[in-house]
């Protein structure tokens, strides 16, 4: 009998521990054992039977298994773009929303996260996911016989250096499950997908090649977003995060420079601080829902976002965040979460 893959827990970064089930998903994950994780670790259940989260993608994508890490007993709303996932949780078609955000290979992904500052939601939670890519075909289909391959953007970016190596063409298209579905829709004997061990097990296609990553340690950071705040654990249960956007007047470095002295005197450390400039290729100004009321949108040419260590029911945040208000233009707060230190793996 196939075992059933689990989850691994990690206490720290950046070691991993993996199990293998020869890449393939037979039955459906057993959920007992990551709420075994919850129980032990340092993350906050959201674990309520029942509860929705909707992802972008189809049955089988990476923000899927991510949905399911953070929410063992969750069902899932497939949507079909980020988007989508956003508007079924504002008309309660969802409890929750997963988007990916960041990834070790490539930093933000500024599109979702830009599209999130425009709705009132806010981050619950944080899931950090390894992500494995296979190149998969029809059964029966060969390597050689390939001439394209389609995935999701970011996937197909991932694995840039292996695919200019296949030689095959590439074509984007809205997630790595959904271009599994593809393939089998539309009987494509010519194209291979990128996707998880997973969607080929869900699916039943061939796994012609596993690891397809440019670079081995491949991590992406999912955030979950909910429609109301989730009541703050216990400070002793954890370490928690939270992340804002600070919108300024320009001249980055010495805002740049302040914000790091708010948190550096009073001894908070970072985990993210990104500019969003400008002037980058293809980037306007940034879109921001100002949710004190009367909620409304606003823009802004010039943005940082940041994340760090603590809570803001701390006084020392509370006084931070005082203090960046002071010299900016606008502050939001878009969450205070638990910090998870674990990297999630399904091989
Ligand atoms: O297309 C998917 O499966 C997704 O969930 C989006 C994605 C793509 C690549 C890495 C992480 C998430």
């Amino acid at each position: 009998m196939a075992a059933a893959p689990s989850l691994n827990l990690q206490s720290n970064l950046p070691s991993l521990k993996r199990t293998f089930s020869n890449g393939r998903l037979r039955k459906p994950r057993s959920s007992s054992s990551i709420v075994a994780l919850h129980q032990n670790g340092s993350l906050r259940s959201h674990g309520t039977p029942g509860l929705r989260v909707a992802f972008q993608g189809s049955t089988g994508a990476y923000s899927e298994f991510a949905a399911k890490t953070a929410c063992p007993e969750c069902s899932t709303v497939p949507c079909r773009s980020f988007a989508d996932a956003i508007a079924a949780v504002e008309r309660n078609r969802a409890d929750r929303a997963i988007v990916p955000v960041e990834s070790t290979m490539e930093g933000t992904a500024l599109r979702n996260y830009d599209l999130f500052l425009r709705h009132d939601l806010r981050i619950v939670q944080e899931i950090n996911l390894f992500v494995h890519y296979c190149l998969l075909a029809m059964p029966g289909v060969s390597t050689a016989e390939l001439r394209r391959v389609i995935s999701h953007p970011m996937a197909l970016a991932h694995c840039g250096r292996a695919l200019e190596r296949l030689g095959l063409d590439r074509e984007a298209v809205e997630d790595t499950a959904g271009a599994v579905k593809m393939l089998l829709s539309e009987q494509m004997l010519d194209t291979a997908a990128i996707a998880s061990p997973r969607a080929a097990a869900i699916y039943g296609l061939d796994v012609l090649a596993g690891g397809l990553q440019d670079e081995s340690w491949n991590v992406t950071r999912f955030l979950l977003l909910s429609k109301l705040p989730e009541p703050l654990p216990p400070s002793s249960s954890g370490k928690m995060k939270t992340s804002m956007v600070v919108a300024h007047r320009g001249g980055s470095m010495t805002v740049l420079l302040k914000i790091l002295s708010a948190f550096s005197s009073r001894d908070i450390s970072l985990t993210k601080l990104e500019v969003n400039n400008p002037t980058m290729e293809g980037k306007g100004p940034v879109i921001i829902l100002d949710v004190r009321s009367p909620a409304m949108l606003k823009t802004f040419p010039h943005v940082l976002y940041v994340d760090f260590e603590g809570s803001i029911e701390d006084e020392k945040v509370k006084e931070a965040i005082d203090e960046i208000s002071s010299f900016s233009v606008f502050v939001r707060v878009l969450g205070c979460y638990g910090a998870d230190p674990h990297v999630y793996d399904l091989y």
